[in-house]
């Protein structure tokens, strides 16, 4: 996707600089680049998330918006969206997610684990998704890495860019609407996209005066809008990185290459406007934690998907390891069969409806493993509310409220305290270890730094110059205005680039290319 003017220079947006010091960037993902900032006011440490995809700026304003009451979704402090420019987050600065903990409870702690920490990651878990269902929003995204923590240990359901609403909450009433959002000069409800406005400032891009819209007026804005600004799935080649392991985002281009099933997704069905029977698309969520139906094509399911994932989440926080790591979406359904067995009618009344039921047979499994080989010496209670929600019919799954109920939560070992669980500080941004450990994590084996092997340039190095690039802005130029200090990183790295024999990647690459040495 070309990225629309205005944006990769976030330093250069005075709304922004005006307001906050912006220290370094701690993170990617598919489409934004998030960065550890001070706020001026009151050297409050934040993250700017600069998304740059329309969609996922507008859904995960708009889902944040409704959910700001709750302590374990993320802060949505204000954010800034001008017309012809990425929207900028200002987010509540998290220092490390679930993926973390499992990474170095899996390395470093030698029992892993305990039950009162998983029953307590549980916990908050279950309180985030109970947070986004009764606000009728499916997250369709969750996993690990997408649970980020404070040092303190609270942990926080964050990265609402494939969010939906499934039914609008309590329009008119009031209800949800955080107190100062409730102000003539906020608006809960995401309006007028095109140039929306920071929260704080609206002056001068935002008309004070607008009424509040009704829900079907704003029904309308919103399909109007959707089908002004559609997005082109199949541009999201990209890698999603989870904990220690990286896997490719759900329905990649190479996916669609490789999968039997490549005439069947279905891209249209929201992202080019969501047609009129408000069908979903099934091309939502990691693949890992991605929910049978979805694998199948499935585009009217609702929050029971987000269940499925929190299964998957269970069972890895249960065993420090994956529970349906698949290669490719074929792989991923071969692996969920190989342990629940065959999805009939039986195990799940409807799925012959499922849009790609039929399109692709697997041996007939007569003797699946069962989720009980997958959880060797864990509890049966444990076990059993894995099955809970790691089910075929979504109509079974236990719901995040239901499972909270669970006597599991309330009998012996307790949950840990909240400030007892254990956090791996990786995302620190202060010490440059730990920087760096943060930085390579994003930078997982299938980057397009493997393409650098054998260059003589040490990894850290690389890093160092990818960093300061990506970080500074697109032309030489542009950067020597801004940061002086960059300029020599970014000739050397160019030069590198090119006598390293990666044209490949300077070719691929559009920002590296603009870099190239006057
Ligand atoms: N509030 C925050 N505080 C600190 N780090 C953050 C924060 N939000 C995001 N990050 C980090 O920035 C990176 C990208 O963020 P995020 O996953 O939200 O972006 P995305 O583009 O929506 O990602 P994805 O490709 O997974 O959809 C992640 O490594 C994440 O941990």
């Amino acid at each position: 996707m070309d990225a629309p003017s205005g944006s990769w220079s976030i330093y250069s947006r005075t709304e922004i600089t005006n307001r906050y010091e912006i220290l370094e960037r701690v993170g990617y993902g598919a489409y934004s680049d998030v960065y550890r900032a001070r706020r001026l006011s009151d050297s409050l440490i934040v993250a700017l998330k600069e998304i740059h995809d329309y969609q996922s700026a507008f859904r995960e304003i708009e889902a944040l918006q409704i959910l700001q009451n709750s302590p374990n979704i993320i802060t949505l402090h204000e954010y800034f969206w001008r017309e012809d420019e990425d929207a900028v987050l200002v987010l509540e600065f998290l220092r490390t997610d679930l993926a973390s903990v499992i990474k170095e409870a899996k390395r470093n702690w030698e029992k892993g684990l305990s039950v009162g920490e998983i029953k307590r990651w549980m916990i908050q878990i279950l309180l985030g998704i109970d947070a986004c269902h009764r606000g009728s929003i499916v997250h369709r995204d969750l996993k690990p890495a997408n649970l980020l923590i404070s040092e303190d240990g609270v942990l926080k359901l964050a990265d609402f860019g494939q969010s939906r609403i499934l039914l609008e909450p309590s329009f008119g009433t009031g209800n949800n609407i955080p107190p100062e959002q409730n102000s003539p000069n906020h608006e809960w409800v995401l309006q007028q996209p095109e140039v929306l406005f920071d929260t704080e400032n609206p002056e001068g891009t935002r008309n004070e005066e607008q009424e509040t819209i009704s829900k079907e007026d704003y029904l309308r804005e919103l399909d109007h809008i959707k089908a002004k600004n559609p997005v082109d799935e199949t541009d999201k080649e990209t890698n999603i990185h989870d904990g220690d392991t990286s896997c490719l985002a759900t329905c990649t281009a190479s996916d669609i290459e490789d999968d039997p099933l490549k005439n069947s997704y279905t891209y249209e069905a929201e992202e080019h406007g969501q047609d009129e029977s408000g069908d979903l698309t099934s091309c939502v969520g990691t693949r890992w934690f991605k929910a049978p139906e979805l694998l199948y094509g499935s585009v009217d399911y609702g929050q029971e998907i987000d269940l499925w994932s929190l299964g998957c989440i269970f069972a890895e926080l249960l065993m420090l390891e994956p529970l349906f790591p698949g290669t490719s979406d074929i792989d991923q359904l071969s692996r969920i069969i190989n342990v629940l067995g065959n999805l009939t009618e039986e195990t799940y009344p409807g799925c012959s409806k499922l849009p790609d039921y039929g399109k692709i047979f697997f041996n007939d499994k007569k003797n699946p493993s069962g989720l009980v080989a997958c959880l060797p010496n864990r509890s049966p209670n444990e076990i059993h509310l894995v099955q809970k929600l790691v089910c075929y019919n979504p109509a079974t799954r236990a719901t995040a409220m239901e499972l909270l109920e669970d006597s599991y939560f309330n009998e012996e070992p307790l949950p840990v305290p909240v400030n007892e669980l254990r956090v791996p500080l990786t995302n620190s941004g202060q010490d440059e270890s730990s920087q760096r450990e943060w930085y390579n994590r994003d930078m997982d084996s299938d980057s397009d730094f493997e393409e650098f092997n054998g260059a003589n340039v040490s990894t850290s190095e690389e890093h160092e110059y990818v960093k300061k690039i990506e970080v500074m802005g697109m032309t030489l130029t542009e950067m020597h205005s801004c940061h002086p200090d960059t300029v020599e990183w970014g000739k050397k790295f160019v030069q590198w680039l090119l006598s390293a024999g990666s044209r490949k990647y300077v070719e691929e690459n559009p920002w590296i290319q603009r870099c190239s040495p006057p």
